[in-house]
C-alpha cells in the first residue's frame, strides 16, 4: 500500500512578521498564514479575499514544507508566533504544521469562529475564539462553539473576541461572556469601512472607529463590566485597510 498523501492546507496567504493588531497577543511580533475558505459570510467581514468563493483562484493548496519554508523566509529562522487565520482556518488540516513549528521553537496561535472543532485545537499555545454577534449576519451554534473548548481541553491559552457595532452586539457579548465567565473577554470596536474583497488598500473611516471605540468604553464603563479589556484593531490604527500587515 503506498503512504497516505498528506493534505494539503488551502493558504490564501503568508505575511509578516508584523505585530499582532488584535486581542490576547495584541503588540506582539507575529507571522500571519491566512488559510482561503470560511463557512461563515459576515456581513462585515475585513478579510473577504479569503472568504469569498469568487477569489478561490488567488488561494493555493500548499504542503507544510511549502508553508514552513515561507514561514522560516519570513523570520530569517528565528522562532515567533505564527498566528493561524483565514478564512476559518479550522477547516483546514493544520495539525502536522503546528507539530512542524513546535519541533523548531516557534508557536502558535490560531483565530477562529468556534463553528468547527478540531483535536488538534489542544496543540496549540493560544486559541482566540470569535463568536460572531447578530450584526454579522451569522447564528452562534454553541453546540459547536462547546466543541472547540472540550478538545482544546485547557491545553492551550483561551481567549474571546467579540466585535462590537451597535447594542444588540454589546447584549451579545456580554451573554457570551456570562457563558464562559472563566474566559478572557476582548471587546473590538466594528471597521464599518472594511475593503472590498479586490481593494489591496481601500479608504478607511479611522473617526467613524474611534467613535465607536469610545461609544463602547463608556458602555463597559457605565456597566460596570470591568472584567471585559476593550481594544481596537492596532493594524488598523496604524495601516488602515492595506494587506499584507
Ligand atoms: C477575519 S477573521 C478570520 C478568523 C475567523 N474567521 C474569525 O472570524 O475569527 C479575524 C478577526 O477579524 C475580526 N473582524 C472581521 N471583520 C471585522 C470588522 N469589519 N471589524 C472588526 N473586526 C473584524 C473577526 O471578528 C475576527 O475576530
Ligand atoms: N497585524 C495584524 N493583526 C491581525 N490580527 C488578526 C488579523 C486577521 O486578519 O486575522 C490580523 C492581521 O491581518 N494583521
Ligand atoms: S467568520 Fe471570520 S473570515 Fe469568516 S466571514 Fe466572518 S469574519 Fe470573515
Ligand atoms: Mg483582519
Amino acid at each position: 500500500m503506498s503512504e497516505v498523501r498528506e493534505a494539503r492546507i488551502r493558504i490564501s496567504e503568508i505575511f509578516g512578521p508584523t505585530i499582532q493588531g488584535e486581542g490576547i497577543l495584541i503588540g506582539l511580533p507575529t507571522i500571519f498564514v491566512r488559510t482561503g475558505g470560511c463557512d461563515y459570510r459576515c456581513s462585515w467581514c475585513d478579510t473577504l479575499h479569503a472568504v469569498d468563493s469568487d477569489y478561490r483562484d488567488q488561494w493555493r493548496p500548499m504542503s507544510v514544507d511549502e508553508i514552513w519554508q515561507d514561514v522560516t523566509k519570513l523570520s530569517g529562522g528565528k522562532p515567533l508566533t505564527v498566528s493561524l487565520s483565514g478564512g476559518n482556518p479550522a477547516i483546514q488540516p493544520l495539525g502536522l504544521l503546528i507539530a512542524r513549528g513546535h519541533g523548531e521553537g516557534y508557536s502558535f496561535a490560531l483565530e477562529t469562529q468556534g463553528s468547527v472543532a478540531k483535536d488538534w485545537f489542544a496543540d496549540l499555545d493560544t486559541l482566540v475564539l470569535s463568536p460572531k454577534p447578530p450584526s454579522s449576519g451569522m447564528v452562534t451554534d454553541w453546540a459547536a462553539f462547546d466543541d472547540c473548548l472540550r478538545l482544546a481541553a485547557d491545553k492551550p491559552q483561551i481567549a474571546l473576541k467579540i466585535v462590537v457595532f451597535d447594542d444588540r452586539d454589546y447584549a451579545y457579548a456580554r451573554e457570551a461572556a456570562a457563558r464562559y465567565p472563566h474566559l478572557p473577554v476582548y471587546l473590538q470596536p466594528g471597521n464599518h469601512t472594511p475593503p472590498p474583497p479586490d481593494a489591496d488598500d481601500a479608504t478607511i473611516d479611522i473617526d467613524g472607529i474611534m467613535d465607536r471605540m469610545l461609544w463602547l468604553v463608556d458602555k463597559v464603563m457605565a456597566d460596570g463590566w470591568f472584567e471585559a479589556r476593550v481594544l481596537p484593531q492596532l493594524h488598523v490604527l496604524l495601516w488602515g485597510n492595506k494587506r499584507g500587515v
